[in-house]
């Protein structure tokens, strides 16, 4: 059923959604933080079927890679009207992720499965507070909702765009 707050005449934005280091291992991964979600597919599932419902269309990458990742952003710049990422195991040192997604001028969404600022402070002490690196460039962040933050960055990002007097069609970040 087509969500009955975008009107049938709302563009199909194209959207990429980036799953970075580790994340292809969901399903073996902490439950605490992660949940009962059985694989990255089954996430990528879940994602799939919400921009049906939003009628956007998604291109989905996972890798454990950042130079694939960053091969991924190259190619797709051109292509897609904005980015959801979890960048998972690059999120504090992710820099080149971070430069390469700034490059395609596009919006792009923070997201974690973990409220990482709770996250972060249970794994390091004080003194080395550890921070998103991504979250200085992000238009958004959803974090904390377990697979359910990738769809709220995606409802999100989907209004934006469709709201000229926020992101301008995806022309310009804010
Ligand atoms: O791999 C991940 C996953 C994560 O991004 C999340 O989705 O909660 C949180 C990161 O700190 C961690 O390195």
């Amino acid at each position: 059923m087509p969500a009955p707050f975008r009107p049938p005449t709302a563009t199909t934005w194209r959207l990429a959604v980036i799953d970075g280091p580790n994340m292809p291992n969901l399903g073996n991964r902490d439950k605490k933080l992660y949940g009962e979600i059985a694989s990255l597919a089954d996430l990528q599932s879940l994602v799939r079927d919400f921009a049906e419902t939003l009628n956007v269309t998604v291109d989905q990458f996972a890798s454990n890679h950042e130079g694939e990742i960053l091969d991924f952003i190259h190619r797709t710049a051109s292509k897609v009207d904005g980015y959801i990422i979890n960048p998972a195991g690059l999120t504090t040192y992710g820099e080149a992720t971070r430069h390469a997604l700034d490059d395609t001028k596009k919006p792009v969404m923070e997201v974690h499965f973990s409220n990482t600022a709770r996250h972060f402070a249970g794994v390091v002490p004080p003194y080395l507070e550890q921070k998103s690196r991504f979250t200085y460039s992000a238009t958004g962040l959803v974090m904390g909702l377990r697979q359910y933050s990738y769809l709220g960055a995606m409802l999100g990002l989907v209004l934006a765009l469709d709201d000229e007097t926020f992101l301008d069609g995806g022309a310009v970040r804010h």
